[in-house]
């Protein structure tokens, strides 16, 4: 078991989200589900993967919007126990306070963590400069983003493996940092850009590591959480 890896159960059948919860539960810390699980199945399936087994649920809906409807949508999502929760940095202060607020109402033994996106791990500098008409670099971008999360109450923050230093040496040891787009040296990259490898991640200051179809899709765990390092 290593409780730092987040296993994404990406996948609209509630029955397989079950089924991989049931064959990695000892292996991993948490699951973490999305809008592919939740929108067909509603958030109900938060229950039916605890009743799997799966104790820790990342609920990864991103949440963008103005500070009500965030805060509104924090509450509701927060009454089925999640453990941790994203929003976009982007949508601001104000709606970054607005859902922290929301989520501390919960208690601070039981309420969500609450992690803010900035740049997604499928993006690059191109596009952030020829797309977005951004003209610092990413890695400093992701940085005053990070900052601004932390000012603003969220818990941590949401990295590729690429500025997982920067950002702990700017936000300090208690943000947490969450790292997707984790990935063998030899592994398919699918649609990520900026991809890691997973002790790096960690030696670098990540907490959790977000892996979604090297472990779900793997025929034997104990083979694939050796290959990546991750069986303490
Ligand atoms: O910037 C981000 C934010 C979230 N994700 C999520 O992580 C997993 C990664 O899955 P893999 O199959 O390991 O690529 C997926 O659920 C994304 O929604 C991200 O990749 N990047």
């Amino acid at each position: 078991m290593n409780r730092q890896i987040i296993c994404a159960l990406d996948t609209p059948h509630l029955d397989e989200a079950i089924a991989t919860v049931r064959r990695l539960k000892d292996h991993v810390g948490a699951f973490k589900i999305g809008h592919a699980l939740t929108l067909p199945n509603g958030l109900e399936v938060v229950e039916r993967l605890r009743d799997a087994g799966a104790d820790r649920i990342f609920l990864d809906l991103k949440f963008h919007d103005i500070p009500n409807s965030v805060a509104l949508a924090v509450r509701e999502a927060a009454k089925h126990g999640v453990w941790m929760m994203t929003v976009h940095i982007t949508g601001g202060p104000h709606m970054m306070a607005a859902a922290a607020e929301q989520a501390r109402a919960f208690g601070e033994e039981t309420r969500p963590l609450l992690v803010g996106v900035s740049v997604l791990t499928s993006l690059d500098q191109h596009f952030l400069t020829e797309h977005l008409g951004i003209n610092r670099e990413l890695e400093e971008h992701m940085v005053q983003l990070s900052k601004l999360a932390i000012e603003n109450e969220l818990d941590g923050v949401v990295c590729s493996a690429h500025e997982i230093k920067s950002i702990r040496a700017a936000i300090g040891p208690r943000g947490v940092i969450v790292t997707p787009g984790i990935r063998l040296a030899q592994g398919d990259t699918h649609d990520q850009k900026r991809v890691g490898d997973p002790g790096q991640a960690l030696a670098d200051g990540a907490d959790y590591l977000v892996i979604g179809r090297a472990l779900a899709s793997s025929p034997d765990i104990e083979q694939t959480m050796a290959q990546l390092g991750m069986t303490r």
